[in-house]
């Protein structure tokens, strides 16, 4: 691994968009007792667990354009982002309808005009929204391989495809070998980001070609039959 980011390049965007990232937190925190959208949800592990992770990865997204947030639960990354990048459009997607409405009524209240909501699962929204993202992320969903399936059909030729990852990141890649041409990606790349400690890393592909025949797939076809296998 040899990209890392460190604190001191996410400060900047914490430190000015503080209070806005305060606000996200408390109404997560109130968020969380009518459906449960994250673990543990006092005040300092949203912020040290939840919000600093989110931001890492703000150093890797694109100058402009939009950005799909695939897996968002409470709003993870894809509220972080849209409060810190109000010049990018996020669209925030997971298919539990309670979490949806709960991250539509914290994005209304915060008055965010940069944020769109869509309750569906990705591989449906996927086949109406072919190649229209700049950048797909996901944090906490599932597999590396499983992951690169959802998010590589939302994104453009040259886009950019964002998984934040833990410890298991090279057991997964090592998963899928070589094969990520298939699926139009290019070889991953690791950054590594430390955390209280920890070490963690985001995998970092870029689509290089069209996505193959028959992608994307119905519904969890992804996960009971991977496609690099
Ligand atoms: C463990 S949660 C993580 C939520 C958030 N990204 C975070 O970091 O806290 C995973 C979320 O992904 C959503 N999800 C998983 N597979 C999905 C799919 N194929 N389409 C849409 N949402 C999906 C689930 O509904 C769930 O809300």
């Amino acid at each position: 691994m040899t990209e890392s980011i460190a604190f001191e390049e996410i400060n900047k965007y914490i430190g000015e968009n503080e209070a806005g990232l305060r606000q996200y937190v408390s109404l997560l925190i109130k968020a969380n007792e009518l459906a449960r959208l994250t673990g543990p949800s006092d005040e300092e592990t949203l912020w040290n667990g939840h919000i600093i992770d989110c931001a890492f990865a703000l150093p890797l997204l694109p100058e402009r354009g939009c950005v799909i947030d695939v897996g968002t639960g409470g709003g993870l990354p894809g509220l972080v982002w849209a409060i810190c990048r109000p010049e990018l459009r996020v669209t925030l997607l997971d298919s539990i309808t309670r979490k949806c409405a709960q991250v539509e009524r914290i994005a209304a209240l915060m008055g965010l005009r940069n944020v769109e909501v869509v309750c569906s699962r990705s591989e449906d929204y996927a086949k109406k929204n072919l190649e229209k993202f700049d950048a797909a992320a996901a944090r906490a969903v599932c597999a590396a391989g499983i992951l690169a399936e959802y998010l590589a059909p939302f994104v453009k030729t040259k886009g950019k495809l964002i998984a934040f990852k833990g410890p298991k990141a090279q057991e997964e890649l090592a998963a899928v070998g070589n094969k990520w041409k298939t699926l139009g990606l290019s070889q991953p790349r690791l950054v590594s980001y430390e955390l209280d400690e920890m070490s963690r890393c985001f995998v970092v592909w870029n689509k290089v070609g069209p996505l193959p025949k028959g992608m994307p797939r119905r519904p969890g076809m992804a996960e009971k039959f991977p496609w690099y296998r």
